[in-house]
């Protein structure tokens, strides 16, 4: 009886807590578990925020206590990550055509974000082979939101993208830089013009990988359609559904993980 006490406990945390530590296979990208393990961040969201969308976002970050000015730290990176990635987004505006501010007020003026830490355990040798096995430390997707600031360790090359031929080529990290992926609701506000490019990671070397992984999303609530702008410079259709970022993002974490 205990035992089915503490099993439906966890279930009930599990289902309900999504922010935290995750150990290695916990977190699943297409019915695969993915051979990482993280502490996933969300901005906080109170108890009834945004209605029946907010619920299973709800709660606060769950931080490690040693060191002791972890929580304060990652606090600071979050709020430098969004300052650039607002900066980025009214660049990326006016190469599109539109004012400074388009991404702002009821799209990204109160944005969502999401912190994932992530470390890669070193690459195991197959069976006698004395060559790595191909382990996917994270399964081939695309990003949720807007944009992805990609702090990875330096000397290990592990993420890949695929280009448009479909060949899955290496983004190396490059000392002193980010690598900026765009995710989808980029895709859709734009009508295409940035795609949410597929990626990957597999950490083929000897070395444990670290990677800080910033998303900036747009506001929580936002019913994201493409731009006019963006839809008359693709040929005057709109190329994409409309959608509810935290919605999209609901469903996407409701299926990350193993209940
Ligand atoms: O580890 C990386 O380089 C990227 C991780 C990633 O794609 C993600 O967390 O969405
Ligand atoms: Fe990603």
């Amino acid at each position: 009886m205990l035992e089915l006490f503490v099993v439906l406990i966890q279930a009930h945390s599990k289902f309900f807590d999504c922010r935290g530590y995750q150990h290695v296979g916990e977190n699943i990208t297409k019915g695969i578990p993915d051979r990482h393990e993280a502490i996933d961040c969300y901005r906080e969201v109170n108890h009834g925020m945004y209605g029946a969308l907010g619920e299973p976002m709800q709660g606060s970050n769950v931080w490690p206590s040693n060191p002791g000015n972890f929580k304060k730290l990652m606090e600071e990176y979050v709020n430098l990550c969004t300052d650039l990635s607002r900066k980025i987004m009214r660049g990326i505006a006016l190469a599109l055509g539109g004012s400074e501010v388009e991404f702002e007020e009821s799209i990204a003026g109160d944005p969502f974000w999401v912190l994932r830490i992530i470390g890669y355990p070193a690459a195991t040798l197959a069976n006698g082979e004395g060559m790595p096995k191909n382990d996917i430390g994270c399964g081939a997707h695309t990003d949720y939101g807007l944009l992805t600031l990609v702090n990875q360790d330096d000397g290990i090359t592990a993420l890949q993208v695929r280009n448009k031929s479909g060949e899955w080529i290496s983004a190396p990290p490059i000392p002193g830089s980010f690598v900026c992926n765009i995710g989808d609701m980029l895709k859709i506000l734009s009508n295409g013009i940035y795609e949410s490019t597929l990626h990957r990671v597999i950490n083929n070397s000897p070395t444990y990988r670290v990677c800080v992984a910033y998303f900036y999303e747009t506001n929580f609530d936002a019913a994201i359609e493409p731009l006019d702008a963006c839809v008359q410079q693709t040929g005057g259709m709109k190329r994409f559904e409309g959608a509810v970022y935290g919605k999209h993002l609901v469903s996407k974490v409701l299926t990350n993980f193993i209940y």
